[in-house]
């Protein structure tokens, strides 16, 4: 996989499942990451054929659970992201999904306390030396390029410190969310935080944060000098932010994504709390046309 100039759709638990991918891609995503999925959880499926929707499933053994869901389409772009605290399991875990995904990438940078707890995401920035391990475990073990996404550490000399030691492990690249630990989602990303790790690097560092319309992809290029370009939550209020012939209506892009829910059978769990997301960024919650997919309980319903 070749991470220079490339346009991202970012890792987003419960929002990056196989129909936000596909639409991101159609629009002109290059490289799209899945959400989040934790080492134990990967680690109990098992892979299968699903040959009613033409789908590469991971089950959850004993159950019809689906916990990874995706499709030769995306077979060339898609990344696993993976919750992990511990090298062994990750490396399980990329070998479980290694032949049906472009890349696997390490989260070092969720601040939730589920994570934190787990030491996996943002509790792994203080652990040099087990990135190192988990990095380095997966490196050569597998033949598929490895990443990992970390945030700014409380001063630039320490990101800088800790992305070159990344470096060393012969990670393919570094995605760096612009933003410290304690940072909430409004607060401003810090560009000049990620040109000071492009400058440090020779491997292709990607930019995140505060991407929110086309011409930002060039933008946060130009500021950071980075290779490659990532965004959330302006490619999940409308996934055709990735289109250089312009944004289309939300209204559009939300009644494409129902129809991919339902073309791919999408959890229901996932779709409300996607449309949710992408509703609540232009309209009050309190309409009725809200509160009729709140009750709903297909994919067929919502529509
Ligand atoms: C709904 C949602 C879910 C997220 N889930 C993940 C995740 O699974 N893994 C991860 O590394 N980051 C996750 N993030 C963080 C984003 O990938 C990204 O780093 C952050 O939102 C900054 O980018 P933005 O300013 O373009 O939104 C999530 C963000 C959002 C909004």
């Amino acid at each position: 996989m070749d991470y220079r100039n490339k346009k991202i759709l970012a890792p987003m638990v419960r929002v990056g499942t196989l129909p936000l991918r596909l639409l991101a891609a159609e629009y002109g995503a290059d490289i799209t990451y899945g959400e989040e999925i934790v080492d134990h959880k990967i680690i109990k499926c098992e892979r299968r054929i699903n040959e009613h929707l033409g789908s590469t499933d991971f089950v959850e053994k004993g159950t019809e659970s689906v916990v990874f869901r995706t499709c030769d389409q995306e077979k060339n772009r898609v990344v696993f992201q993976i919750g992990t605290s511990n090298a062994v399991r990750a490396l399980t875990a990329a070998q479980l999904v290694c032949n049906d995904v472009a890349a696997v990438d390490i989260n070092m940078g969720c601040p939730k306390a589920f994570s934190l707890s787990g030491g996996m995401g943002a509790a792994l920035l203080s652990k040099p030396e087990l990135i190192s391990d988990i990095l380095t475990t997966l490196r050569r073990n597998l033949s598929l390029p490895v990443t990992c996404k970390i945030r700014l550490l409380k001063s630039p000399h320490d990101t800088v410190e800790l992305a070159r030691r990344i470096e060393k492990t012969g990670v393919d690249a570094i995605a760096v969310h612009g933003r410290y630990v304690l940072d909430r989602p409004r607060d401003p990303a810090k560009w000049n935080g990620i040109a000071d790790v492009v400058s440090a690097l020779s491997i292709p560092v990607i930019a995140n944060g505060d991407v929110f319309e086309y011409d930002d992809f060039q933008r946060i290029k130009s500021a950071t000098g980075a290779s490659s370009v990532m965004a959330a939550r302006g490619a999940l209020w409308n996934p055709s932010i990735f289109s250089p012939e312009g944004e289309v209506s939300y209204e559009v892009t939300q009644k494409e994504y129902i129809r991919k829910c339902i073309l791919w059978d999408n959890d229901i769990r996932s779709t409300k709390h996607t449309l949710r997301d992408m509703k609540s960024h232009y309209s009050s919650l309190e309409v009725p046309e809200w509160r009729a997919v709140v009750k709903s309980e297909t994919t067929a319903e919502i529509a």
